[in-house]
């Protein structure tokens, strides 16, 4: 049997997301006037891994999703995304030096996500993201809000306007393939049923997937998901892994995401990585995180200073995961 650690770990020995970064998060800082929202994370996203950033409340995930889609300019720091494998060292070194965004070729890029606004991290550098708050457009139908995400190739390929105006083959050909991919994402997220209905008049759990569904249809290297699972009932929240499973099996997508739900976290995660007031407290897979005492430690509460009881404290976990539904700690994990 595979154990986790053999399934995320290289024949060197490394975690393959430190191998085969897709994102690499450095020394991020965040400062809101004298609050430190995100001190000097660092941490790297696998090509072709699930990752979730978790930690209890205002522990500075959102900021982080915030630096990394361009949201918000880090106070200090360096995030990379890379398009083809290897670290790319030797490239990451020259756009930094050189003072530009990126540097790309037939194969490969490399794009320093802090130095460019959001709309070319999401176009140029394939990154895709969802909210915390749902944001569809309501009043469009669930097919219209998949179009309107492939705006741009439809604007590149009607010259902006004017070959879309009169029909040139090219404008045609970009609105058929912009439909095929929204019917694909439709049917994959089952709302094909549903795609002339105002987005608006969904279930919540489907507007969730719709969401995903529109994300998608970019196209990303790289998704990263805001609490997902957040008001889903364990029906939705199960259809959710196999979703974001299908997507990382299917299409190769590495996805980056924010979740409280427990459940969810510890069966879909390849690698988590776990902040308490800004700081990066634990980083591995699934094994790992559940069962180091830091990690139970902040989410109980239990002061820094304070003498961690761990079978004590794994006992409390137990009471909280009871009562929760959700599980943060492995029966089986030693601590
Ligand atoms: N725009 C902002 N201006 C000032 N403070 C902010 C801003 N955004 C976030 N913060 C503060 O930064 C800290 C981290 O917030 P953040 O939303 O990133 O945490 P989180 O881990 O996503 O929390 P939650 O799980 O509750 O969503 C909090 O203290 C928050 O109040």
């Amino acid at each position: 049997m595979v154990s986790a650690m053999d399934k995320t770990a290289t024949a060197g020995g490394a975690h393959r997301w430190d191998v085969d970064p897709v994102l690499t998060v450095e020394h991020l800082t965040m400062r809101f006037g004298g609050l430190v929202a995100v001190s000097d994370l660092s941490f790297n996203v696998g090509r072709g891994d699930i990752t979730a950033l978790i930690g209890p409340n205002g522990a500075g995930k959102t900021t982080v999703f915030n630096c990394v889609t361009g949201f918000y300019k880090p106070t200090e720091g360096r995030t990379v995304m890379r398009h083809g494998a290897g670290l790319q060292q030797d490239v990451i070194d020259e756009v930094t030096d050189s003072g530009l965004r990126w540097k790309q070729d037939a194969n490969s890029a490399v794009f320093l996500l802090e130095r460019m606004p959001d709309f070319e991290i999401s176009h140029r550098a394939k990154v895709a993201r969802t909210f915390q708050n749902i944001r569809l457009f309501g009043g469009m139908t669930v097919l219209e809000n998949l179009l309107v995400a492939q705006h741009n190739p439809l604007m590149k390929a009607s010259a902006f306007t004017f070959g879309g105006i009169v029909g040139i083959p090219a404008y045609k050909r970009a609105e058929r393939e912009a439909i095929d991919r929204a019917v694909y994402w439709l049917e994959q997220v089952r709302l094909i049923e549903r795609a002339d209905d105002p987005a608006a008049d969904l279930p919540y759990g489907d507007q969730r997937r719709l969401e995903i569904a529109r994300a998608m249809c970019t196209e990303p290297l790289l998704l990263c998901l805001d609490e997902p699972a957040a008001g889903l009932n364990p029906r939705e929240s199960q259809e959710l892994n196999e979703l974001l499973k299908f997507i990382r099996e299917n299409h190769g997508t590495s996805v980056l995401l924010i979740e409280h739900d427990m459940g969810v976290v510890m069966e879909i995660s390849d690698h988590i990585v776990v902040l308490d007031y800004g700081v990066k407290i634990s980083d591995g897979d699934a094994d790992h995180v559940r069962n180091d005492p830091k990690v139970i430690a902040a989410y109980l509460g239990v002061d820094d200073e304070e003498e961690i009881d761990i079978p004590e404290v794994l006992h409390d976990v137990e009471d909280a995961e009871a009562r929760s539904g959700t599980t943060l700690h492995d029966e089986g994990g030693k601590a």
